[in-house]
């Protein structure tokens, strides 16, 4: 006999596959080895096992149009046609290899602008809007999505991108007006879907607006109701269930409680202290869909407290009117914990994938609709692994807490002002002026993964690997000297990934075997688990920086990734304060930075491009996050001479509205990514007068397209204009391991080509 339930409903399912199907579908048709159709057919396999997967779940709104063969936000575009002329697309069905065009790049156009997610490590595509932009129905994949559901037995809740949210994450193309203004014309276009959707038997929608849970104007306030209103009145047929997630509604809580829809769904997990104001006010006769269940990290839930935290709302409400689901799309977990064979059982027990948190939902929704008894079992076995997480001593090191307590206030500042260490650094390193340099990785060739990964296996000895590796760093090392690099890298062969390789060496870190995160595309990260109190119990980096510091008189980078980028991109215990986790990373990476000083590295980088992205979504809670986090990464790279030479990189960062911060960092160096803005993003350092030198990128590493030397001193000189010509380093936006060696030879060439033009035209102006 099948159980009672409360409704339970999943908002959006990971797409890339148990096993990566999906990227490995994408590489191989982009390479030319397999057709459209074969592609399609993978990813149909895909979506239909997702609906069945969940259907065994026992999920009652399982939906659809949440799959994306790149992403969401590109679809969304597709959908209504907003295609730049670029992309020479003239109407009908925007074709794959235009939609691919758009993510990649062709002959014909670069990609589209790519940032990140709200405050995720997932990446959109950023649309982008011509002055008077049209739109018009391009794609009608939520429709055929809803119906290829229907023909496999599903009855769906179609996902569609909110209109507002989508406007607003677009930009204006080479003209400055608000997307916003757009959206009497965008309108039509998703009244047209949802019609059509209507008409093919869909029931409910589900509308993501998770731009309510940012600070809004008056405006974005005005464009909702207007959107929402039109839906009600174009489409009164259809139910929408208005979805926000990443934070709470806070003062957009009385517009989103207003707008005419059907059902709201909370973030209860970024916003517990909201649960219950939005159970008193919401209208009776909504629809609230509560998001308790974490989308955004893996702990296994405890059920008892959820439901301590339920019941009230469901007993406020009427049984009908309540829905629980995981607090977001669940496209930023792994899927199937039940694949982790190697993880240490106790570790295992404290954890829930995709899979195991829809199962937790679905016990959830048992115990509310039946009570606690029916789910008696599966409570117990829950408090029995949490109690066992709370009292594990691998969680808590004394150590650990002894050392943070002992760090004093002078740990976290250099010793002298940045004019003083860059005269002694000038003299100790005397690297000319425009020095070049790289952003650490290089191409991580298939090679490279292959011989990874059968040293994994157990086929490649660790002699065998060792050896490869190590030709690998000479092989680069010689090719910098050769083509006359001022500051060289390593390479990071070794690295699997910039956080999963110091996760895997840190204590209080463990790491999954599938645990795979979609990151952009069909690229996807393995995200360590931050479980207990992190430790380094030995260097991580030293035996790399040495050997390639052994083979060449210039200076090697150490190259290291810095505590916030640790922790932004990790999934993070929740039993601590992310602050004090980052501390504790921090220290870690003191000790690495001072043990690389020791052996004679001279300049050491620490990476945190994810510094920006780990700001909150509301204004107001900014200054508190910029505070830890920009400690920790002084704490983390202060404790050396004044000599040696701190490097910091940052890409996917808009720097104007945290630029003190990004000073207060100090690093004696930062390289940003400039190049696709064309160096708009430097008008930042500009304003404010940076003092510290800068290194703004200067070809975009995400294309496969060399640049020519001419636009590289086109950039240089625009930033030239704008900085002190002393205070610039020559080098890519980021690290070129998604690059090949192909791409990548004659583009660094030509880049050290125009270093050396640039020295030039100051020597010939000089005269
Ligand atoms: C700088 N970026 C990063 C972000 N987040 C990170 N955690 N790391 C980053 O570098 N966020 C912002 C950006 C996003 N950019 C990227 C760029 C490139 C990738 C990427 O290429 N990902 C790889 C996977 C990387 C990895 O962990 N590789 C491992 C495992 C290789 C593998 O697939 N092994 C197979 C077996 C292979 C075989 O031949 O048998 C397996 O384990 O099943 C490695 O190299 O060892 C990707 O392929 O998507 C991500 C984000
Ligand atoms: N050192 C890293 C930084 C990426 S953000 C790399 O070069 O790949
Ligand atoms: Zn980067």
């Amino acid at each position: 006999m099948s159980k009672l339930s409360i409704p339970v409903s999943t908002l959006g399912t990971p797409r890339i596959g148990p096993r990566r199907e999906l990227k490995f579908a994408l590489e191989s048709h982009w390479s030319g080895k397999s057709s459209e159709a074969d592609l399609l057919q993978v990813a149909a396999g895909l979506r239909r096992a997702n609906w069945e997967r969940q259907h065994a779940l026992g999920v009652t709104n399982i939906p659809s149009n949440d799959f994306s063969l790149y992403d969401h936000v590109l679809d969304t575009a597709c959908m209504v046609g907003a295609v730049p002329p670029a992309y020479g697309w003239t109407g009908g069905d925007v074709p794959l290899e235009t939609y691919f065009a758009m993510a990649r790049g062709s002959e014909r156009a670069p990609a589209l602008e790519m940032t990140k997610w709200f405050d995720t490590n997932y990446h959109y595509m950023v649309p982008e809007f011509a002055e008077g932009q049209r739109f018009e129905l391009a794609s009608t994949k939520p429709i055929d999505e809803f119906m290829e559901a229907k023909s496999h037995g599903f009855h769906t809740r179609p996902v569609l991108v909110g209109p507002v949210t989508f406007l607003k994450l677009g930009k204006a193309h080479g003209a400055t007006f608000d997307p916003l203004d757009l959206l009497p014309g965008l309108l039509p276009v998703y009244v047209e879907v949802l019609r059509r959707l209507a008409a093919s038997g869909a029931d409910w929608v589900q509308i993501d607006e998770p731009c309510l849970a940012l600070d809004t104007d008056a405006k974005t306030e005005g464009a909702l109701r207007g959107a929402y209103d039109t839906f009600a009145s174009e489409v009164p047929e259809l139910k929408v269930m208005l979805a926000t997630y990443f934070g709470a509604l806070g003062d957009n809580l009385d517009t989103a409680l207003a707008l005419p829809v059907a059902g709201l769904h909370v973030d209860a997990v970024r916003a517990p202290e909201e649960l219950d104001r939005v159970v008193a006010r919401a209208p009776r006769d909504m629809v609230l869909s509560l998001g308790i269940v974490d989308g955004r990290n893996v702990w296994r839930s405890d059920l008892q407290a959820l439901l301590g935290r339920l019941e009230p709302a469901v007993a406020a409400r009427r049984a009908d009117h309540v829905e629980i689901a995981p607090s977001c799309s669940m496209i930023h977990v792994p899927i199937d914990l039940e694949l982790e064979e190697d993880l240490d059982p106790e570790l295992r027990g404290w954890l829930a994938f995709y899979a195991q948190k829809m199962r937790e939902l679905v016990t959830l929704g048992t115990a509310l609709a039946e009570g606690r008894d029916a789910v008696r079992r599966e409570i117990e076995e829950t408090e029995i692994a949490l109690l066992g997480r709370m009292a594990s001593p691998r969680v808590h090191d004394a150590t650990v807490a002894e050392r943070l307590r002992a760090v004093t206030p002078g740990m976290d500042r250099r010793r002298n002002a940045f004019e003083v260490r860059k005269r002694l650094q000038q003299e100790a390193l005397a690297l000319p002026e425009f020095p070049t340099t790289t952003i650490g990785s290089f191409p991580q060739t298939a090679e490279v993964r292959k011989a990874r990964a059968a040293h994994a296996r157990g086929e490649w000895s660790d002699v065998a690997y060792m050896a490869f590796l190590k030709e690998e760093t000479e092989k680069a090392i010689r090719w910098q000297e050769a083509i006359g690099i001022d500051v060289l890298v390593h390479g990071e062969f070794e690295r699997n990934d910039m956080v999963q390789y110091f996760g895997e060496q840190l204590s209080g870190y463990a790491f999954t075997k599938h645990g795979w995160v979609q990151s952009y595309g069909s690229r996807c990260v393995r995200p360590p688990v931050i479980y207990g109190d992190v430790s380094r119990p030995q260097p991580m980096t030293l035996d790399w920086a040495r050997y390639a510091q052994s083979l060449t008189r210039k200076p090697v980078k150490g190259m290291l990734t810095g505590p916030v980028t640790m922790l932004q991109w990790s999934f993070v215990r929740d039993d601590l304060p992310r602050s004090q986790v980052c501390r504790q990373i921090a220290l870690a990476l003191r000790d690495e930075v001072g043990d690389l000083e020791a052996a004679g590295i001279q300049i050491i980088q620490i990476d945190e491009p994810a510094l920006r992205e780990g700001l909150p979504l509301r204004r107001e809670e900014w200054a508190t996050y910029l505070d830890w986090a920009v400690g920790a990464f002084r704490l983390a790279s202060s404790g050396v001479r004044d000599e040696t030479q701190i490097h910091t990189h940052m890409c996917y960062s808009e720097f104007n509205d945290i630029i003190d911060s990004i000073a207060g960092m100090d690093a004696d160096v930062i390289s940003i990514e400039t190049s696709r803005s064309r160096m708009e993003l430097l008008e930042a350092f500009v304003a404010y007068r940076y003092p510290n030198d800068i290194g703004p990128g200067v070809y975009d590493i995400h294309s496969p397209r060399v640049p020519t030397t001419q636009e590289m001193v086109d950039l240089l000189q625009k930033a030239v204009e704008r900085l002190s010509g002393g205070q610039i380093w020559v080098n890519p936006d980021c690290g070129l391991k998604t690059r090949g060696w192909d791409e990548t030879r004659p583009a660094l060439q030509r880049m050290v080509e125009a270093a050396r033009q640039l020295r030039e035209g100051l020597r010939h102006a000089a005269e």
